[in-house]
């Protein structure tokens, strides 16, 4: 057999194995408990089994894809980074953890995480490329939402993994840290996580960049009215999270409804009231804005792939925001918040306003990673029923 052949053959025998693993979901105590007396080479153990699991369970669900969507030139460039990263990782199989290999595994990490920058909008780019070139069917756009929620879920829980071992154990943020203090933020932080994220100071941060564009756009803005338990509070909220997951979320929210409060009030806009509520399971934030709201058609709509996904805007015009958005920011930042065991709710009513709640967890040991998992039953999705 010649020499691609080969090596075609094996990686699919490799992507045979490590996809009839299911992958192990981690809750935020577990990545807090390990981060707090954090062993290199448990990690590197751990990771070169598991980030292979993870790969092969999504890649397998790329290749069942409807046919029209695999042949786009993106989803295979697409393919091409995950089969390339997916052989990178096996390499480390046989490798003992020796630290000249600990240090090799972690710049490969680096260097797979930047190969993987771009995936987002490549997919978008190549669901662009497929509306364009087919009349695509409901059953496909269904196939289409079902596995990009799971393809971007895959990979939320991936760059986790990924950020976590470089963040500890990488060289990135010079000196290794001998004691447990983490890095940026007080000198606390386990990796990308905040063991006391203050929501309330998320919240503002996210407010005032969004404010930034909105007023450079309308040369106005909502003010933010900040609730705790339905009352004006400068108190913090701390919970053990992700900031830049929740940043991500709140930042998007803030846009979305800011956008709706300017463009139904040309002046004296009303403010954007949000309320931050700990209750025994749930943190919940809550953001209510006058914007007129939307029909419940069109707020389905939003978390849709297939609708938000329209030709980039020039960027010379990039202030223009389309309703069709074109970012996936909502049915992400949804993920996000499911990630860890959370979700994001839409409640509009149309003609007045629209509230958006962030669920997320309030205790650690139930903020448990929500991964897709490869097999008969996502299969069967894909597959018509013959
Ligand atoms: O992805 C992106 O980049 C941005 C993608 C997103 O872009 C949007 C956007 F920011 C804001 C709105 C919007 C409108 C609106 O626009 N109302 C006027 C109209 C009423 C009816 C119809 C209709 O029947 O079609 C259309 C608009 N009203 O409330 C919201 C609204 C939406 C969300 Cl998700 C939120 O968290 C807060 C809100 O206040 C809609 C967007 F779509």
């Amino acid at each position: 057999m010649r020499l691609a052949g080969a090596i075609f053959s094996n990686v699919t025998k490799m992507l045979d194995f490590y996809s009839q693993f299911n992958p192990s979901p981690l809750s935020i105590k577990q990545f807090i408990d390990f981060g707090l007396n954090a062993c290199e080479r448990k990690s590197y153990l751990f990771l070169r089994k598991e980030l292979p699991v993870r790969l092969a369970n999504i890649m397998k669900e790329i290749a069942l894809l409807p046919e029209n969507l695999l042949r786009m030139p993106s989803v295979g460039l697409v393919n091409q980074w995950y089969e390339r990263s997916f052989e990178e990782i096996i390499q480390f199989e046989q490798m003992e953890p020796e630290p000249p290999i600990l240090s090799s595994f972690c710049e490969r990490l680096v260097h797979i995480r930047n190969r993987h920058a771009d995936v987002v909008q490549t997919m978008a780019q190549g669901v662009l490329e497929l509306k364009e070139s087919h009349e695509v069917d409901p059953g496909t756009e269904n196939s289409i939402q079902y596995f990009l929620d799971r393809f971007y879920m895959s990979r939320i829980s991936i760059r986790m993994l990924i950020n976590q071992h470089t963040l500890l154990f990488g060289d990135e943020l010079g000196p290794r840290q001998v004691s447990v203090a983490g890095v940026g933020g007080g000198g606390r932080h386990i990796g990308s996580i905040d063991p006391a994220c203050d929501v309330a100071a998320v919240v503002r941060d996210a407010y005032e960049n969004a404010r930034f564009l909105c007023d450079r756009y309308y040369l106005a803005s909502p003010e933010l009215k900040l609730l705790q338990d339905g009352v004006p509070s400068d108190k913090p909220m701390p919970i053990v999270y992700v900031p830049s997951h929740l940043y991500h979320m709140l930042f998007e929210l803030f846009k979305n409804s800011m956008r709706a409060v300017m463009e139904t009030h040309e002046d004296a806009p009303p403010p954007i009231v949000v309320n931050l509520v700990r209750g025994q399971e749930d943190v919940s934030v809550k953001l209510s804005d006058l914007g007129g709201g939307i029909p419940r058609s069109v707020s389905d709509l939003l978390f849709k792939y297939m609708y938000s996904t329209a030709p980039q805007p020039s960027k010379s015009d990039a202030h223009t925001v389309p309703l069709a958005g074109y970012g996936y920011g909502l049915p992400i930042s949804r993920l996000y918040a499911r990630y860890f065991h959370g979700d994001l709710l839409l409640m509009s009513c149309e003609g007045y306003g629209t509230d958006a709640v962030i669920y997320l967890k309030a205790l650690s040991n139930e903020a448990n990673e929500l991964l897709p998992v490869f097999n008969r039953t996502s299969t069967k999705f894909y597959k018509p029923v013959s």
